[in-house]
């Protein structure tokens, strides 16, 4: 910058050396601070003479400590201009924005920012800069008579995360799309070509009556919004590109006055200004994210779209834009702590670069003409081969070279990580084993298996700054089984080429968690539209939208303790029950013994798992049913007998293993479900429903009878009295089974031929029950494809019923009861619509990369949606899986979702990473994409 004040001289240096370099270059933020003068009020009520900040050079500026400081902040702040408070406007546009601002007329996009607390002088500010811009792009044209220039008018605000036009007669709402080539872009928002200057304050008072609208208290309205006007300069390019009148120049200069950067928890307290606050908290967080991560040096995913302001100026922030920010400061002292925030994040801002260029617009006609040229020069190239030379050889072989490095040293870095992922896995699995000869409480096992998945999403996803409010969500979901959503399929969408992993998660709980702002719940009434003709924006607007950016490959784990100790039984729960069941190897481990601890399908906890002393609200059934065959029979033959008893009424052998824990995953989102603990432990959501008093009879039943077992068996002599006693416990364990209802392979078990039919009756009972759930349409996909009628998937639909069946029960009850949480989170009717929605958004984005023009025009027609209609991606999106009676509609709902989401006919073998794993397998570290082999998560 560093242009001296308004002379004639300064503008032509700026026009050369501009107008000399128009090619990209990537440079840093420019950020000042501007120090306003204490106001009358401020110098009344704290008699402060504003002597607590100084600014001791061009570009320093200090606190004075001359009260005791408290913080952590430092006192002295170098930015690339500092202006203390008798520096007026003008000297500040001149110093810190008109070079920025200027870029527009040679074809380079520019921002300028105001960023400051309220009543800083942010929009004292940028009106001057606005104005002084615009006056001297005015300057420019009449000195530029030869050229050609159209100036174009835009104004928006965003207030409560809304987008609104300014311009527009009734300041209507705009929706930002996703473009392919131009990011994001804002839907019919005005733009008004601009006569002069006298014309453009017309268009602000205009604006200023927008904001107006609907508000009663205009300058507590404006400090919440965020406004930004823009200008867009289209102007001939032949002055830099050649006399080629066809191509032109347009960039367009954003003027953006943020809306007060205090803390929703200063400056409001309930209610509506709360949910206001926290939107604004949302923006400015996002843009406080963004600017730290691309300080950083864009480590990771940079989350643009967590917020509309960051969405819309995403430019700006890092991209194809240059960009100057003007922090304003306040010098009142009751002011100290926010002008020390807006100090920080000048600080930071300073880091960031973006990379601007030229934007050149071809006509038609100039790029076919362009295209001629490349054409022939390439045919004249294939008709004369240049000769080799031993230099081109040479050069060409180097960059070769240069390329294998580059990707050698890529390979060597993501082996290192992926080697100390597992290096950590091992120290983890090492722990587990060590604690659990001491403890053997799985629960630990399941800690561990928890962090070694955020460590491999870390890793795989490369997003590990765990201050951003994003990664603070990100290691929140995890990528766990044990903490993953259910049914709530909330994912996100992707908008890049092709998804590997679906991340759950519902993203908007985390916007606000800047550990002051509370988390509120969004507004769910923008999400009860299913009608594909309104407005989606509402719907589509999630902070996890950005599927490419969220879902990388995460590198899916499978662990098994078998394979640390494949010999141990995996429901011993202590030393010395490990001696007493030692006998039972993990293919020994029968599905009696889970059935016994299965539960009802009403969800209450079965009679039978009995004994029971809850550490928080969990019933350890497996370990109740351990305890009890442990004492039951002590030793191999009463085992073996037991053994042989079940055998014989189940032909079913199942081994299991705390680590193989089931899974059911929903496909895209993949909610997984943990059917293993949820089955064979009892769920934590049944287990909310335990009433310790209903459960004591049968523990003191069972307690007794195992005292009895181990007392009598410890005097026993001979074999038979082990034999009849064992015989007598099964019969009783078989009873109570039975009498309770808990073992859901009985029926199926004991007239297997029958499956065939209850598989069709829960099949669509499950179809019922996904829409009433709003589950997953991936997950249903996937779930209906896998499952087709194989006996042995009588299990997994059993399961999927009984989860389903509680998620409606929960549903059903509203919020009168405890909601169904998973992976920490509350999943609720809304929650799960909204991911739901989401989904079918992402669904009608795959609608145009996966088809041709023509064969979506056949896909319309053979799903009745009319081509005249607008929205007809998501027309169709939205009647998937919407016909549950109609099994015809429900195979063509589930081939066009896999044809969609790039799945491939999943083969048998797919099941058991579906969702059930019975089989000890080793320690395997797979990776799966979506592109081929399609798998969801896996167990970990
Ligand atoms: N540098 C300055 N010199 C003199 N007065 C100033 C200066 N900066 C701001 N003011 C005055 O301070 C008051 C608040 O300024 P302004 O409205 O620009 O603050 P703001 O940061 O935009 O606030 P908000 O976030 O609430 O919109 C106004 O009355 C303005 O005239």
């Amino acid at each position: 910058m560093g242009c001296s004040v308004g002379s004639e001289e300064t503008v032509m240096q700026w026009e050369k050396t501009e107008m000399e370099d128009i090619s990209s270059s990537q440079e840093k933020i420019f950020v000042s601070v501007r120090l306003r003068p204490l106001n009358a009020r401020e110098i009344g009520k704290n008699n402060n003479d504003g002597s607590d900040w100084e600014c001791i050079s061009e570009n320093t500026i200090i606190f004075k400590n001359s009260i005791p400081e408290r913080s952590m902040y430092p006192t002295a702040y170098t930015l690339d201009r500092v202006f203390q408070g008798h520096c007026t406007t003008r000297q500040v546009y001149e110093e810190a924005a008109r070079e920025v601002a200027l870029s527009v007329i040679s074809g380079i996009n520019s921002s300028i920012f105001a960023y400051g607390q309220t009543s800083s002088g942010k929009t004292y500010t940028m009106n001057g800069v606005t104005e002084y811009t615009v006056t001297d792009i005015y300057d420019y044209i009449k000195r530029h008579e030869e050229r050609a220039f159209v100036l174009k008018f835009s104004a928006m605000e965003i207030y409560n995360e809304a987008v609104r036009d300014l311009l527009s007669g009734d300041a209507t709402p705009l929706r930002l799309l996703d473009d392919p080539e131009r990011g994001t872009i804002i839907e019919k928002l005005t733009e008004e070509t601009l006569r002069d200057w006298s014309h453009l304050k017309e268009l602000l008072s205009v604006c200023e009556v927008q904001r107006r609208v609907g508000e009663t208290s205009l300058n507590e309205y404006s400090s919440r919004s965020h406004q930004i006007l823009r200008l867009t300069v289209e102007s001939s390019a032949h002055e830099f590109l050649g006399k080629d009148n066809s191509t032109t120049l347009s960039a367009s200069v954003n003027f953006v006055d943020l809306a007060g950067s205090e803390r929703a928890s200063q400056a409001l307290s309930a209610g509506t200004r709360l949910k206001e606050g926290c939107h604004i908290n949302r923006s400015l967080l996002t843009l406080g994210t963004v600017i730290r991560k691309l300080s950083n040096g864009r480590n990771g995913h940079v989350p643009y779209r967590d917020s509309k302001l960051t969405r819309i100026l995403q430019p700006s922030l890092g991209g194809n834009a240059r960009t100057a920010i003007i922090c304003t400061i306040s010098p009142a002292r009751n002011h100290l702590e926010q002008s020390k925030n807006t100090l920080l994040f000048a600080s930071c801002a300073k880091e960031v670069s973006t990379n601007a260029h030229v934007n050149v617009v071809m006509s038609d006609k100039a790029l076919v003409k362009h295209l001629q040229r490349e054409l022939a020069r390439l045919e004249s190239e294939m008709r004369n081969p240049a000769p080799t030379s031993a230099t081109f050889d040479a050069v060409t072989l180097l960059r070769q070279k240069d390329i294998q490095i580059e990707k050698m040293e890529k390979e060597i870095k993501e082996l290192t990580q992926q080697r100390d992922l597992v290096q950590s896995r091992l120290d983890d699995l090492l722990q587990v084993v060590g604690n659990g000869r001491n403890s053997r409480k799985w629960d630990d096992f399941d800690k561990t298996q928890h962090i070694i998945a955020r460590k491999a999403w870390e890793c795989g996803s490369s997003i590990s700054d765990s201050q951003g409010i994003s990664e603070k969500h990100f290691s929140n979901v995890g990528v766990t089984k044990s903490n993953t959503s259910l049914y709530s399929n909330d994912h996100s969408e992707n908008h890049g080429e092709d998804y590997d992993l679906q991340l759950p998660g519902n993203v908007e709980d985390y916007f606000l968690s800047d550990g002051n702002a509370p988390q509120l719940p969004t507004d769910t009434s923008t999400f009860d539209r299913p009608n594909p003709s309104q407005r989606w924006e509402g719907i589509t607007q999630g902070s996890c939208e950005d599927f490419d950016d969220l879902c990388k490959e995460v590198r899916c784990i499978e662990m098994e303790e078998c394979s640390t100790n494949r010999n141990s039984n995996p429901i011993v729960s202590t030393p010395e029950e490990s001696e007493v069941i030692s006998p039972f190897t993990p293919n020994e481990y029968t599905a009696d013994q889970e059935s016994v601890a299965s539960v009802r399908k009403d969800g209450e906890l079965s009679n039978t798992t009995a004994a029971y002393t809850p550490p928080e609200n969990f019933v350890d059934v497996r370990k109740t049913i351990t305890d009890f065959l442990a004492k039951s029979y002590p030793d191999e033959t009463s085992l073996s007998v037991l053994k042989s008893n079940l055998s014989s009424s189940r032909n079913l052998q199942l081994s299991k293993s705390k680590s193989c824990r089931a899974t059911l995953t929903n496909g895209l989102a993949s909610p997984s479900v943990q059917i293993s603990d949820d089955m064979y432990n009892t769920p934590k959501y049944w287990s909310e429903k335990y009433v310790p008093g209903k459960h004591e009879g049968v523990a003191l039943k069972n307690e007794s009878l195992s005292r009895e077992n181990s007392s009598e068996t410890s005097h026993q002599n001979g074999q038979d009295v082990k034999v009849q006693e064992t015989q007598l416990s099964i019969n009783e364990l078989q009873k109570t089974r039975k009498d309770v209802g808990v073992d859901p392979m009985q029926d199926f078990m004991e007239s297997p031929s029958n499956f065939p039919m209850v598989f069709e009756r829960q099949r669509k009972e499950i179809i019922e029950l996904w829409h009433t759930c709003n589950v997953s349409l991936v997950h249903r996909t996937y779930f209906f494809l896998l499952f087709k009628g194989d006996p042995m998937d009588h299990i997994y639909m059993e399961v999927e019923l009984r989860r389903l069946s509680f998620l409606k029960e929960k549903f059903s009850r509203g919020n009168s009861d405890k909601p169904a949480v998973e992976g920490g989170r509350a999943l609720t009717p809304d929650s799960s619509l909204r991911a739901l929605y989401r989904e079918r958004e992402m669904l009608s984005r795959r609608l145009q990369k996966k088809f041709s023009e023509e064969e979506r025009k056949r896909l319309y027609e053979k799903w009745g949606v009319s081509l005249d209609t607008n929205e007809r991606k998501l027309q169709l999106a939205y009647l998937l899986w919407t016909e549950t009676k109609d099994m015809d509609h429900i195979k063509e709902s589930a081939s066009l979702v896999a044809k969609l989401v790039g799945l491939v006919e999943p083969d048998q073998a797919l099941k058991e990473m579906f969702g059930l794993s019975f089989t000890p397998r080793p320690i395997k570290r797979r990776s799966y994409s979506w592109k081929g082999a399609i798998l969801p998560r896996m167990s970990l």
